[in-house]
């Protein structure tokens, strides 16, 4: 038991702009590839020792905290508390997040010994298992933008992390089924056919305005798109200077990138989420 009697980790959202879908018979080496990138907000697990199982979640419900536990075959009463930060299903892979962030602080007060690879391995069997999603945890691992270049669970996909230094905005009108859309043939093949493209294309030149300039021609392309966000990125080009915007995959939500945050308060929209590009990743108190 950890001698502090407490354990935090925060793992920070992460919100794909352009992705694949890539299947395996094996679900660590199920995954994607794509990029995305980080926030300030995300999904902060807290542990301590109580007398019985107590779970406090601020949102959802605690199938991915069970399913956790069960892998850890955790005996001892504790007091599992998530603070979810942001809308669930739009976008933000909070689902990756809390799992990622409950085996990380579980590993810690334990004093457990696996490595983050060990601990990311398990959220990501938990989020394929429960159609979660594919690549957020492994991207989670990473810090500002993220690439994937090989799919996976940490320790077996491949990520590349650019430190930018921007502010983003997120907007979001609702969520998507994630696993609907995954699950889909035809999206399957519209979204991998489209992604593979971007994938390469951002691997030759991994500049930030190419991310946003991918993400947008493929939130179109797939028809993902949804009319509130196309509409708002119409109203947002023609009002201010800015240096992208697109949708997040999978929600009904629209990011936006600026170089200052002024620009982004002058718009008077309703922010899910403003604040600077997380260039730090996973943060242990
Ligand atoms: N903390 C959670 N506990 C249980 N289920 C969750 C949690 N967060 C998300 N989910 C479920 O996982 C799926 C994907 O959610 P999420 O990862 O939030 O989507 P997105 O990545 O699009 O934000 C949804 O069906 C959602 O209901
Ligand atoms: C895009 C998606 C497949 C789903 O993302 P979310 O809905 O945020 O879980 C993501 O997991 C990825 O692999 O990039």
């Amino acid at each position: 038991m950890n001698d502090t009697m407490k354990s935090s980790v925060f793992v920070p959202a992460h919100i794909t702009g352009f992705f694949t879908i890539e299947d395996h018979y094996i679900d660590l080496k199920k995954g994607s590839l794509g990029a995305g990138f980080l926030i300030n907000k995300g999904v902060k697990t807290t542990i301590e020792y109580c007398n019985h199982l107590e779970i406090n979640i601020s949102q959802g419900n605690d199938l991915i905290i069970k399913e956790i536990l069960k892998i850890f075959e955790v005996k001892s009463p504790l007091r599992i508390t998530q603070d979810i930060q942001l809308p669930i299903g739009a976008g933000f892979g909070t689902s990756a997040a809390s799992a990622l962030s409950l085996s990380l602080a579980l590993n810690e007060f334990l004093n457990l010994g696996y490595s983050i690879e060990t601990c990311g391995q398990i959220a990501h069997k938990v989020e394929i298992s429960l159609g979660g999603g594919l690549g957020d945890v492994i991207a989670q691992t990473g810090k500002g933008l993220v690439l994937r270049t090989l799919p996976g669970a940490p320790g077996i996909g491949e990520i590349k992390s650019f430190n930018e230094d921007v502010y983003v905005a997120c907007k979001s009108f609702g969520d998507i089924s994630t696993n609907n859309i995954i699950t889909n043939p035809n999206y399957k093949k519209i979204i991998s056919e489209n992604g593979k493209d971007y994938v390469d294309l951002f691997r030759k030149d991994s500049s930030l305005d190419n991310f946003l300039k991918f993400s947008y021609e493929f939130s179109k392309k797939t028809n993902l798109i949804t009319n509130e966000v196309k509409s708002m990125i119409d109203y947002i080009d023609s009002s201010c200077d800015i240096l992208g915007s697109s949708m997040a995959m999978l929600g009904n939500t629209l990011f936006t990138f600026s170089k200052n945050k002024e620009d982004l308060e002058k718009l008077k929209i309703d922010w899910t989420y403003v604040g600077k590009l997380n260039n730090k990743g996973i943060i242990y108190d």
